[in-house]
């Protein structure tokens, strides 16, 4: 784990990937969930029997539903909260949202007892996150830190600032995160590790520049 990038850079380097090197954002997300559940597969503190990922609508929700899916295809049981409108989801999202209906993962609304269930996916926010949380965005990272699951977390821990390592409103306080490509400088201060918890870095195929002379 030795670069580190802000949440500017890893911005920039995912639309590089997509928009002038050419992996289409699909690829991406699927190697991002893949990794994703290999890491929780392979982390002892996590119990899979009973798992719910919690959904924005963005493409971090979409790497949610990535591992929904990868969960429910090799025999896991695996439920659904989706948070925020999805008929405003992104493209990327409602693609992997169609997949996950073909495979009839259950789904759950705002009411859903979390303690129920052993290990809660966080993929409500990843780099997207813009301003402080709020509304049912707040009460769900707050129902989820407070429930008797682990939490692992997609990319960021949904809430906290990826640059300077602190809450913005509230925070999800995982066991484990999965990072796509790079820590975010924030994650790797002091003050995070009780956000971020284990810290796995998915090699999903975006690198930083400077391996061929026309980056
Ligand atoms: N296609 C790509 O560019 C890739 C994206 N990936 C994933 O996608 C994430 C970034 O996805 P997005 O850019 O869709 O953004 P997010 O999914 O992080 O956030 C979604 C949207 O939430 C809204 N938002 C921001 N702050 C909010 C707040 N406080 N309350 C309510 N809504 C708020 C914003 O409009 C934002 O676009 C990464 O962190 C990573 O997990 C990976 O799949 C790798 C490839
Ligand atoms: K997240």
């Amino acid at each position: 784990m030795t670069q580190a990038i802000t949440v500017e850079e890893s911005r920039e380097l995912d639309d590089k990937t997509i928009n002038k090197i050419g992996i289409p954002s699909l690829v991406l997300m699927e190697r991002a969930g893949l990794k994703i559940y290999e890491n929780m597969l392979a982390n002892p503190d996590l119990d899979l029997s009973n798992v719910l990922i919690l959904a924005g609508t963005g493409n971090n929700g979409g790497d949610g539903l990535v591992v929904a899916r990868l969960l429910a295809t090799h025999g896991y049981k695996v439920s659904i909260l989706t948070v925020g409108n999805p008929d405003h989801a992104s493209a990327d999202h409602k693609a992997q949202a169609r997949i996950c209906d073909y495979y009839q993962i259950p789904k759950v609304f705002m009411d859903a007892n979390f303690d129920k269930f052993t290990t809660l996916v966080d993929s409500l926010f990843g780099s997207g996150l813009s301003r402080n949380v709020g509304g049912d965005y707040a009460t769900v990272i707050d129902k989820a830190n407070a429930s008797a699951a682990k939490i692992h977390a997609v990319d960021i821990p949904s809430g906290l600032n990826g640059d300077t390592g602190e809450e913005m409103g509230t925070a999800i306080k995982a066991t484990s995160t999965s990072t796509i490509a790079y820590p975010k400088v924030g994650m790797l201060k002091e003050q995070a590790k009780p956000y971020t918890g284990t810290i796995y870095v998915d090699d999903i195929g975006i690198y930083r520049g400077n391996t061929f002379e026309n980056e």
